[in-house]
C-alpha cells in the first residue's frame, strides 16, 4: 500500500523565516516533500505555500490529528490560515443547478469516470430538470423551490443540508438565483460560481446577449468564489474563445456551454487538491 500524501497549504504575513522554520519541522517529524510550491505578494505583505509530502521515516506521526497538532505551534507563531488535509480525503460538496445540465454533468461525469477528487453528496435545485441525470449518478436530488418570499427559507435548507452532510463546499453549477447577503457571508470561501463570461465584462443573468450586443471577438467563462457583491468575487480560473461577426447570442451560448462546464471542472479541481489559497479580492493558485 502506498503512503498516503498530506497538503500543508497556508497562508500569513510576510517575514524571513517562514519557509525554513516550515521545512525544518518537517525534516524534524522525517517528512519527505514531493512538492513545494511558495508565493510572496509584496504589496500585501503576505506570504503563500503550499507543500505536499508524506512519511519519511518512524517520527512521523501516525495520523493527520498527531501532524496537525505537530504543526499547530509554528501556525501560531507565524498566525496562519492553513489547512493539513490527507490527499485521500475529498472535499464533500453540494451542488447548486437551475436548468442547465452542461456544468452540472461535467462535474458528476468526471467524478463517476474517477478524475475528479470530490465527494458530491448532494444536488440542490430550485427546478426538477435535473433530477434523472442527478440520480442517474447515484446522488442525491433535492427540490427546493425558492421566490423571493420564502428564499430565507430555502437557504437555511440548503445551509442545513451542508451541515448535516458535512459539506465543505457549495457549487453553483448554473444556479441561476442571487444568493443573499446573510447566505453568501455565511459561505465565505466555501462557495463557488460559474459564471458565463469572461469577467470583469457582463455581468448578470444573460452575459451571451450582451456579448453579441457588444460585438466581442473572445467570450469565455469565469469560476470565482462568490460574495454577496455580483459576480466580483474572487477569480479561481477563467478559459475564452475567438467568435467573429457570424456570432449569434444563441451561437455564443452554445459554444459558451463547454467553455463553463471545462472551466468550473478545472476550478474543482484545483479546489480539490487545495491548489487555492485566498488573498482578498484575488486567489493564489498552485498548479
Ligand atoms: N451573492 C451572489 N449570488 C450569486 C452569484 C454571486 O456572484 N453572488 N452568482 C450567481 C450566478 N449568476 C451569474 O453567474 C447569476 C445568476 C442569476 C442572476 C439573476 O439576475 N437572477 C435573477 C433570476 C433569474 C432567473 O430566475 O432565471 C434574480 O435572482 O432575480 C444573475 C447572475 C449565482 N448567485
Amino acid at each position: 500500500m502506498t503512503a498516503p500524501n498530506f497538503i500543508l497549504t497556508f497562508s500569513c504575513q510576510d517575514q524571513v523565516g517562514i519557509v525554513a522554520t516550515v521545512t525544518g519541522k518537517l525534516a524534524e517529524l522525517e517528512g519527505f516533500i514531493l512538492d513545494s510550491q511558495q508565493y510572496a505578494d509584496l504589496d500585501q505583505g503576505r506570504f503563500f505555500m503550499r507543500i505536499v509530502f508524506q512519511k519519511g521515516g518512524d517520527a512521523f506521526p501516525e495520523d493527520t490529528a498527531a501532524l496537525r497538532a505537530a504543526m499547530a505551534p509554528i501556525a501560531k507563531q507565524f498566525d496562519f490560515r492553513w489547512s493539513l488535509t490527507d490527499s485521500e480525503d475529498k472535499p464533500r460538496i453540494v451542488i447548486a443547478v437551475s436548468q442547465g445540465t452542461h456544468c452540472l454533468n461535467a462535474l458528476l461525469h468526471r467524478w463517476k469516470s474517477g478524475f475528479l477528487p470530490i465527494e458530491p453528496v448532494a444536488v440542490i435545485s430550485n427546478h426538477e430538470t435535473c433530477r434523472s441525470l442527478t440520480e442517474w449518478h447515484g446522488v442525491p436530488f433535492h427540490y427546493l423551490p425558492v421566490t423571493n418570499e420564502n428564499r430565507a427559507e430555502q437557504e437555511a435548507a440548503i445551509l442545513d443540508l451542508m451541515e448535516g452532510s458535512n459539506a465543505e463546499y457549495l457549487v453553483l453549477a448554473r444556479y441561476m438565483q442571487i444568493l443573499s447577503d446573510d447566505f453568501s457571508t455565511k459561505l465565505s470561501g466555501r462557495c463557488i460560481n460559474i459564471h458565463h463570461s469572461f469577467l470583469p465584462g457582463f455581468k448578470g443573468a444573460k452575459p451571451y446577449h450582451q456579448a453579441h450586443e457588444r460585438g466581442v471577438k473572445l467570450i469565455g467563462a469565469t469560476a470565482h468564489f462568490v460574495t454577496p457583491d455580483l459576480d466580483e468575487g474572487p477569480i479561481i480560473e477563467q478559459q475564452v474563445e475567438r467568435v467573429d461577426h457570424r456570432a449569434t447570442a444563441d451561437f455564443m451560448a452554445r459554444i459558451g456551454r463547454d467553455i463553463e462546464a471545462q472551466t468550473l471542472a478545472r476550478a474543482i479541481h484545483w479546489v480539490a487538491e487545495r491548489r487555492v489559497i485566498l488573498n482578498g479580492k484575488r486567489t493564489v493558485v498552485f498548479r
